[in-house]
């Protein structure tokens, strides 16, 4: 039973120099330190359960997250959990409501990613305290209870409380057979790790022979710096997978409208399924022209990892403006968020194939998408969700991936805990890492 008033919240800025080896190294984010604002939680019970929760970012953007979700934490300490779970909405609301935070937001930015971190923890520590692991809490509980942790302002004119309800109601049909099914064989995933833009063909080929060896049939491929080098690589890679795997292709928002489809339609020979982010994540109708555009040559458009809010999701599905939808468990404003996400992607009838990767993500969106199949979409037509295999090993229940998919985590609780002694090592300055890196860094100079 959910218990305890929240008597403490701290956060820890822990940053991973992945980018010394090009790990995570796109179009537009060369040098990618994988990084976490990291929040934890405790009650005044004497069960000492703790809640965490994290929110993804990259080096340097961290600290100002860290500042942010502190200036937040006025509006949880002090607070009941019963309290807050029985009227989640009314929290959710509360916290992207302040009237003096809200003016650096609202919804959308710093202020959300702290707002995600935040809720992350309440989240995990709701799921602790009940025994089950988050998808298993989502799944169990009651439409109406589900619906009432959504705030539905601003997306009333796409989805209703009523049709929000009845899609929960009607995804009861069949629920338990899902969860065996799921539980036996685990969530389709796609992989990420083989063809970061910074890798060399002679790794990506490595990378990408040793996945298909591991039972791999979904690569996605990094794209968008240079033409040349993308028709190589892809030709590389389709050689290597052969004509039936699926091949996705990534572009970190580099280009412009007309440049995308130009430039996607140079690599339609490669026979990729998706193009994501081919262009400002907050451009919608320029999506919606890229989406036409490349309608006829069988590929879709995808995007998500940095669509800040449910308006904005919303404005994507009316328009047209994506074929595949990626939620994020650490942009939107966690479960809450990303339940309203779901429900209208199934209302658009729009596959939810999400964002992972990063440090964490993997481990926080599992929950979302079992829930999902569980409870929402009830259909793997056209889905899957991202694998990126870094970071793991500082988790404490960290992801399992069983013949490319996800099996289902056991734990109690939102996966989101780290290893005390890799948050040490790896926290920014102080930790050991980071000081060995620093005068590693001043002898260079020196
Ligand atoms: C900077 C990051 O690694 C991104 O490149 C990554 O999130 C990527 O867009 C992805 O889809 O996994
Ligand atoms: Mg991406």
């Amino acid at each position: 039973m959910v218990r305890g008033k929240i008597r403490s919240l701290s956060v820890r800025d822990v940053r991973f120099p992945t980018s010394r080896e090009q790990h995570g190294s796109d179009a537009m984010h060369t040098d990618p330190d994988y990084s976490a604002a990291y929040v934890i939680i405790e009650t005044d019970t004497a069960d000492g359960l703790k809640g965490y929760g994290l929110t993804f970012t990259l080096g340097k953007g961290t600290e100002v997250v860290v500042c942010a979700i502190d200036a937040l934490s006025t509006h949880v300490v002090g607070r009941d959990l019963k309290e807050i779970v029985s009227n989640f909405r009314g929290f959710y609301r509360q916290l992207t409501s302040d009237g003096q935070l809200r003016w650096i937001g609202p919804e959308k930015g710093v202020i959300h990613l702290a707002t995600s971190a935040v809720l992350n923890a309440v989240w995990d520590l709701w799921a602790k305290q009940e025994g089950k692991p988050l998808w298993k809490l989502l799944v169990d509980m009651d439409p109406k209870q589900l619906v009432s942790c959504i705030d539905f302002r601003y997306i009333t004119d796409a989805l209703t409380e009523d049709e929000a309800y009845e899609i929960l109601k009607n995804g009861k049909q069949g629920q338990k057979k899902r969860e065996e099914q799921m539980l036996k064989q685990g969530y389709p995933a796609y992989t990420t790790s083989c063809a970061w833009l910074g890798y060399t063909d002679e790794h990506l080929s490595e990378l990408c022979t040793k996945a298909l060896k591991e039972g791999w049939t979904r690569f996605k491929v990094k794209v968008g710096a240079d033409l040349s080098d993308d028709i190589r690589r892809c030709k590389l890679i389709r050689e290597i997978i052969g004509p039936n795997n699926l091949m996705m292709l990534d572009a970190n928002q580099r280009w412009d409208v007309q440049e995308a489809i130009e430039w996607v339609t140079k690599l339609a020979a490669f026979q990729p399924l998706w193009i994501e982010e081919p262009t400002s994540p907050d451009d919608i109708l320029g999506h919606a022209t890229i989406s036409r555009a490349l309608a006829s040559l069988g590929i879709g458009v995808a995007t998500g990892e940095q669509c800040h809010n449910k308006v904005m999701f919303k404005q994507f599905l009316q328009a047209k403006a994506l074929q595949y939808l990626q939620i994020d468990s650490c942009r939107l404003g966690s479960v809450n968020e990303n339940l309203s996400v779901m429900l209208m992607a199934k209302k658009f009838e729009i596959p939810v194939c999400p964002h992972a990767g990063g440090v964490g993500l993997c481990e926080l969106v599992q929950h979302l998408i079992l829930f999902d199949y569980i409870c929402v979409s009830g259909s793997l037509e056209n889905r899957m969700c991202e694998y990126v295999d870094h970071l793991h090993e500082h988790f404490k229940y960290p992801v399992v991936i069983k013949n490319a998919a996800y099996a289902v985590p056991q734990e109690p609780g939102y996966s989101t805990e780290m290893k005390e002694e890799s948050v040490r090592q790896y926290q920014f300055p102080s930790g050991q890492v980071w000081k060995e890196l620093n005068s590693e860094q001043q002898g260079k100079l020196g």
